[in-house]
């Protein structure tokens, strides 16, 4: 069904961190324009006559039993390129995992047929689970990272998406960087307006990116000039922050300040910044983000493995900091949102649950630090929307309509039915178990997409 038309059923979205609300029967009015018009709950003067108008146009979409529609997933942190390596290669710490196997893989996309099968590949895949709204590194060649912009506006996803910036002789091979810091700079310009022009773009549904991949990766020089470019293209920017004890102690070592600092000095943290794991941040390098009204894509499958730390995300829901989830392919090795809420409960919940005066300091957790559902799933739709500063993540009159239906009852459905199941057990139930099987349409733009 193409928009304008209604969908009428229940919809759980949470508006506020930690909020879940329960549309009930709501009918929702999807303009032509891809856009939430209204939302009339059963009680609504006139959401009787505007249902039947709605059917006998036959532009309406009544959900059955078992159907519910959520917001669209956001997906804060990918790297495409690594997504022929999901699922392997975990065996070595992040510094090693670069080398050995994510720059030889990135290389490749040079060649844009391989860059095309894969990125087509991937971004089916994002979207039969769900997520509308992806945050992508590309890599550093200018035309493989147009195929993934490409690929996204024919498949009608909606994403950001940054050429990757990575000139350092010492950290980066001869065969992938930047040839100098001008180069880098000026082939991320013309990736920006590029992208910007790109047929069918008019509405801006994908995004450029201000894209160094992490300061250990980036000359002085390049990282200023990223900075210059940033303000003059007032574009998106995203770069990884204190991810791993080796990367949060090279930058310490280069320049005697945090990586937070660092970035804040080349004039990368803004509004529309998006710095992922920030798992070594402390107290001040939280404040100075918060006050940049940056965001932080947090990635807890990939931070059990490269992280050496738990995120505390407790206290940075609690600071109020703009804040989401990422699957960060291949690090880590879900193309799923939802794995990754199930992921970021789990280890604020070890976290918690660790405290027992009994075990060694080493073993210890640091309660309060667990989550709820409804959080994980707020991470999952509205923070990620407010972190990119998008009008996505939950239903909302003049929000975008991005969003999924999920049948419980799907064949193959982990989900377990009980008669005394109540709408707040049911999303529970989804948050845990709902998988692909069970997310049977989504939206993007008002546009059926999967
Ligand atoms: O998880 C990560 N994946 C990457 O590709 C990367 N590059 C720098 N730092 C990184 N961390
Ligand atoms: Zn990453």
């Amino acid at each position: 069904m193409k928009a304008p038309f209604s969908i009428c059923g229940t919809a759980f979205h949470a508006p506020k961190r930690g909020e879940l609300e329960i549309l009930s029967d709501a009918l929702i009015e999807v303009g032509a324009d891809g856009g939430i018009d209204q939302i009339l709950k059963p009680d609504h003067p006139h959401y009787d006559e505007r249902k039947s108008a709605a059917r006998a146009s036959g532009m309406l979409r009544l959900l059955g039993d078992g159907e519910y529609l959520l917001p669209g997933f956001v997906d804060l942190h990918i790297h495409a390129p690594q997504f022929p390596q999901l699922g392997k290669a975990l065996d070595a710490p992040l510094e090693d995992w670069l080398q050995k196997y994510t720059f030889p893989l990135e290389a490749r996309y040079s060649d844009r047929a391989f860059a095309s099968s894969v990125y087509d590949s991937l971004v089916g895949t994002l979207l039969a689970n769900g997520t509308t709204t992806a945050v992508y590194f590309a890599t550093r060649h200018l035309d493989g990272s147009l195929v993934l912009a490409e690929t996204c506006l024919a498949k009608g996803q909606r994403a950001v998406i940054g050429r990757v910036a990575m000139d350092d002789i010492h950290q980066c091979p001869d065969y992938y960087r930047d040839a100098s810091p001008d180069e880098g700079i000026e082939l991320s310009r013309q990736f920006i307006q590029r992208l910007r022009a790109l047929p069918g773009n008019g509405k801006a549904l994908v995004r450029p990116a201000v894209t160094p991949r992490f300061i250990p990766s980036c000359s002085d020089r390049l990282l200023s000039g990223l900075g210059e470019l940033l303000e003059a293209e007032a574009c998106h920017m995203q770069t990884h922050c204190s991810e791993s004890d080796w990367a949060h102690a090279y930058v310490l070592e280069r320049f005697g300040k945090s990586d937070t600092e660092m970035l804040a000095e080349f004039g990368l943290l803004t509004r529309q910044s998006i710095l992922a794991h920030a798992n070594l941040m402390g107290t001040s390098d939280f404040d100075l983000v918060q006050a940049k009204g940056s965001g932080v894509a947090h990635c807890p499958l990939s931070n059990f493995y490269f992280a050496n730390a738990v995120f505390p995300l407790r206290r940075l829901l609690d600071q109020g900091l703009h804040l989401g989830l990422g699957t960060d392919i291949s690090g880590g090795h879900s193309p799923s949102i939802l794995d990754n809420c199930r992921h970021a409960m789990t280890a604020a919940r070890a976290l918690h649950d660790g405290v027992d005066a009994r075990l060694p300091a080493a073993r210890r957790g640091a309660a309060p630090a667990r989550i709820m559902p409804s959080e994980a799933f707020w991470l999952a739709t509205a923070g990620g929307g407010e972190a990119l500063d998008l009008p996505i993540g939950l239903f909302r009159e003049g929000m975008r309509f991005d969003a999924l239906l999920v049948d419980v009852n799907a064949p193959q459905s982990n989900i377990t039915r009980a008669d005394n199941d109540g709408l707040p057990d049911i999303f529970q139930k989804i948050l845990c178990n709902a998988g692909r099987p069970n997310i049977t349409s989504v939206w993007v733009e008002g546009r059926c997409v999967s």
